[in-house]
């Protein structure tokens, strides 16, 4: 550029910084140039000979402002000194004169075409990206699992299906009820996660027994990238000191403890004083309730749930309290489907009935006997309605009887079971879990304790340290096998669990001071942050604690599967707590076989419980869903026993009759509520899809290049780290400040799922990971690479033929959870047109432009432009009524493709609603709206311009 181009009082614009608005130049001396921008109250100095600077010139009929706001449209230029004076009306007509000087600096050129005619050309390389960008966020946007496949997780099909089932929903009410360690944190987080990227849930409350705070900031933020801030009495207080009103407005998603808000009637109103999208309960079972009773953590939820419009509740013992409180808690789900528990005690006598109806189904001769058996069709009329049970039944005589035959089951299930609210995956059904192996370890009773036991309570008796003394240690057999056994298994993690806080402390003392064993404590007399210190000691791979010491709160929801020993020092009267314990370690990414040590007493309480708990119900070596029922049907006898001391007749019955109980309740179980229960949970073919369609959109390859492109383009700094990884780190060549997601000190990366799951250290990036989402809304939400001009060789085209590309997105303004690309047919419309008008974009493909385009230098760019000005501009204009017409053919396909889409879905509630209450009113109210907005945003959807390329062709 020449020295002499810069003269003060001209208007220029940054070809690096454009959100600095309009610049002046205000001096030019010893070839540097200064130019102050007015809007941004900044300025630049630059050299003169490459200043990365446009100037702005408006052609006669374009718009502009001067700095009062008086806008002209523009009928005459002049140039005197170098300047421009514009000459215009306004909208009365009134006539003005504006030196550009006087030209509203706060202008933006975002628009391609401004850009381009501004000057500011991008390299061919943005160009590139961008339209890149708006093909791949396309293609995700529209997915089927969109939202489900950014989480750091194995692909587990019965997680997938039932995150799939209920991220789809409109403000989500479900409890999330599969056996312990099957993944609950993990399905809760697959359904938040797709909430928040689909838009349909920005603020979140999760809350958790103390114990599991700490675990479940660390499981959102490195499985699904979700930042989590927990808010206890210390933040509240220092947030409140430092002039906020309302703590809980401080963050979008917050997580505490539950103790935290219970019973805490200023913390509540806080909470119900903000908006909230969702509302997540974990280890719901300790929400207690009966009638005349409810429990005070019950009625704190319950006022949260009356007004967060989504819940999810999670726990692996949903009948741990009995079924009033399971009742009660489906009722915070849906206070008006479950409002009486007499009926729901009589609904669950019914689904027997369906679930013999499901097994015809699928028996050998279901087909032939849904076409021949008057009996079975007329009870599948009552079932499924006539209309559908016919059609069903035609169908099932037809080619495609398999295809009917799950129609069938699928209709009965979506009807009349239990599948909508409360999703309940077991071990039998998941596969693929290792053997728990019991290991008794019959010890000599204390002679201190054979004589006295007769006076002690139950409790007293099941904790038998209570009663020893303070030297128990000295003489309690159960501790000097400890020692042994610790001893010879020195490099075994172990983890023991005990009822009682003063128990494990005791016990973690003696073993740490006396033995010198490297271990552990975790119990609630601990500060959170010390017994997440101590549950991570014992996670460590290198420098470890061998064994971990808790209490009965180390039983619930911790993640101890990386052991392989469970040492229970005595046992818990609940069947469901024993399994809450096994729990631990019997987890998704257990590798070995658990082995359950119980050291006991002979001739003891413990030694009745734990042959009941083996014998009786089968509870240590496999899970016993019927562990509640048959501990509410015997208890009487037992507790009897375990006061009373055996008498061995009773015992031998007792045993007896809790194996027949056990199995009559497992058949019921299985031929009623649970088989349904299980089949609605997953299905696996479904499921298997699911997974498919998840790997399918994951794409790695295409990512891997996608994403070395905009590291490449930010200036981000990338090095090859291994087959899948790369290391990055910021630099100070970036184009912008930050780039969301990339930590300022760098951060290794994995595009390879297999690899993020073993290595923790290394992000995860997938479509879905902040930094790749981040970086395409930058992208597209920008002027990013909109404009390009470069030259090419085609030989049948006669040099100097000038083509112009504009690139169209089908835009309007809508809320982000319609998403609307769901039902676009394709990202964008692409015109080519050359300087005569001729329509080539059918014969001239994005590919010939992208090969054989070879870059333009800047100056002569915008030589081209400046000259080129007024021809580029009428082929732009044709380009746009080219896509113009267009546009209608493409609104009737996404106005087409969502009607059909969503009528299917709101018939598909309105059918179910008939027949199954679970179908909350406000769900197909809202599903209904939102078709309404959804039809009446795409019919309005305008064509928008959103890059233009410019290729002049060369010999
Ligand atoms: N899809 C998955 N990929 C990787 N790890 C998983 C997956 N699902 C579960 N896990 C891991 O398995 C363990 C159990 O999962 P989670 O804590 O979600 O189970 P849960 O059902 O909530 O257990 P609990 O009943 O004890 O509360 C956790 O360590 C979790 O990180």
């Amino acid at each position: 550029m020449a020295v002499t181009d810069f003269i003060p009082g001209q208007r220029w614009i940054s070809n690096t910084e454009a959100e600095l608005g309009l610049g002046m130049v205000t001096t030019n001396a010893d070839r540097r140039v200064t130019i102050v921008y007015p809007a941004a109250e900044d300025e630049r100095t630059y050299a003169t000979d490459n200043a990365p600077v446009s100037r702005v010139e408006y052609p006669v009929g374009d718009t502009v402002s001067n700095s009062a706001g008086i806008q002209i449209e523009i009928t005459e230029r002049i140039e005197k000194n170098g300047c421009f004076i514009y000459i215009g009306n306004d909208a009365d007509g009134e006539e003005h004169i504006v030196p550009e000087i006087d030209l509203d600096s706060h202008v933006q050129f975002n628009r391609p075409q401004d850009r381009l005619f501004a000057g500011q050309v991008d390299k061919l390389s943005r160009y590139k990206l961008r339209l890149n960008t708006l093909e791949h966020q396309h293609a995700q946007q529209k997915s089927e699992t969109y939202g489900l496949s950014g989480g750091r997780v194995q692909l587990l099909p019965h997680q997938f299906y039932i995150a799939h089932e209920v991220a789809n929903r409109y403000a989500p009410r479900v409890l999330l009820a599969d056996e312990v360690g099957l993944g609950k944190t993990i399905e809760a987080g697959l359904i938040l996660h797709q909430q928040l990227i689909s838009g349909r849930a920005k603020r979140v409350l999760i809350t958790v027994p103390d114990s599991l705070v700490y675990q479940w900031l660390i499981e959102m933020m490195r499985r699904f990238n979700l930042h989590f801030s927990i808010m206890d009495d210390l933040r509240c207080t220092a947030l409140e000191m430092s002039g906020s009103e309302n703590p809980f407005d401080s963050a979008q998603l917050i997580l505490c403890g539950q103790s935290f808000i219970n019973n805490n009637a200023t913390r509540v109103e806080q909470i119900l004083a903000c908006e909230w999208d969702m509302l997540i309960v974990d280890e719901a079972h300790h929400l207690v309730w009966s009638e005349d009773a409810p429990s005070p953590l019950y009625t704190t939820i319950e006022m949260l749930a009356n007004v967060i419009p989504s819940l999810l509740l999670l726990t692996a013992t949903p009948e741990q309290l009995g079924l009033e409180s399971h009742f009660a808690r489906l009722r915070l789900l849906d206070p008006d489907r479950y409002s009486s528990l007499e009926q729901f005690r009589e609904e669950q006598e019914h689904y027997t009935e369906v679930n013999a109806l499901v097994q015809k189904l699928l028996a050998e001769n279901g087909i032939a006997q849904l076409s021949s058996d008057a009996q079975f069709q007329a009870e599948l009329n009552s079932f499924l309605g006539e209309e559908t049970a016919t059609k069903l039944i035609a169908d099932a005589q037809e080619e495609n009887a398999e295809e009917a035959i799950q129609q069938c089951i699928n209709h009965l299930l979506d009807r009349h079971g239990t599948g909508r609210v409360l999703f309940r995956n077991t071990r039998d059904a998941v596969h693929g879990f290792p053997q728990r192996i019991l290991i008794p370890h019959p010890l000599p009773m204390p002679d201190e304790l054979s004589s006295e036991m007769v006076d002690f309570s139950l409790d007293e008796i099941l904790k038998p340290e209570s009663v020893l003394g303070d030297d128990w240690l000295e003489f309690d057999s159960r501790v000097e096998w400890l020692d042994g056994w610790l001893k010879a298994h020195r490099h075994e993690k172990t983890l023991l669990i005990c009822a009682k806080a003063e128990t494990a402390q005791a016990l973690e003392e003696h073993l740490r001071l006396r033995k010198g064993v490297r271990s552990a404590m975790f119990h609630e007399k601990m500060t959170l942050i010390n017994r997440d210190r101590a549950a991570a000691y014992f996670a460590d791979t290198e420098e470890y604690a061998q064994v971990l010491i808790c209490s009965e709160i180390g039983s619930e929801g911790r993640n101890f599967q990386f052991a392989q020993h469970l040492i229970m020092f005595d046992l818990p009267l609940n069947p469901d707590l024993l399994e809450q314990r096994i729990g631990r370690l019997d987890r998704i990414g257990q590798k070995n076989d658990v082995q359950i040590h119980i050291p006991y007493y002979e001739d003891s309480a413990q030694a009745i419980l734990l042959r009941w708990f083996d014998e009786g119900i089968n509870a240590f070596r496999h899970t016993c869903p019927a562990g509640q029922a048959l501990f509410t049907q015997f208890e009487d006898t037992l507790v009897g026993l375990l006061l009373d001391g055996a008498d061995e007749e009773t015992f031998e019955t007792l045993i007896v009759e809790s194996q027949q109980a056990s199995q009559k309740i497992l058949l019921e179980m299985q031929q009623g509520r649970d088989r349904l229960l299980e089949m609605s949970s997953c299905r696996p073919e479904q499921a298997a899809q699911l997974i498919e369609s998840v790997e399918d959109t994951e794409n790695r390859h295409q990512l891997v290049e996608y994403m070395e492109h905009v590291f490449d383009q930010f200036g981000v700094d990338q090095q090859t780290n291994g087959l899948h990884s790369v290391i990055l780190q910021p630099t100070d060549q970036m184009i912008y400040h930050r780039v969301p997601g990339l930590p300022d000190e760098g951060c290794t990366a994995t595009f390879s799922r297999e690899e993020a799951l073993s290595r923790e250290d290394m992000q995860f990036l997938n479509w879905e990971h902040p930094m790749v989402t981040g970086a395409m809304e930058m992208i597209t939400g920008s002027e990013f690479g909109n404009t390009a001009i470069c030259t090419v060789k085609l030989p049948p085209l006669a040099p100097g033929t000038l083509l112009v590309e504009a690139v169209f997105v089908l835009y309007c303004a809508a809320p982000r959870h319609l998403n609307l690309q769901r039902y676009q047919p394709q990202a964008t419309v692409r015109v080519v047109l050359d300087n005569n008008g001729n329509n080539l974009s059918a014969i001239i493909t994005p590919n010939h432009l992208n090969k054989l385009g070879e870059r333009v230098k800047r100056h002569a760019a915008q030589n081209l432009i400046r000259h080129g000005r007024e021809q580029i501009s009428g082929v732009l204009s044709k380009a746009e009524n080219v896509a113009q017409a267009q546009q209608e053919k493409l609104i009737e396909s996404a106005v087409s493709k969502a009607t059909t889409i969503l009528n299917e879905e709101v018939e598909r509630l309105e059918a179910l609603s008939k027949v199954n209450p679970s179908i909350r009113a406000e769900e197909i109210t809202q599903l209904r709206a939102d078709r309404a907005s959804i039809l009446e945003l795409l019919g309005a959807a305008k064509l928008k311009m959103d890059a233009v390329r410019v290729a002049v062709v060369s010999d």
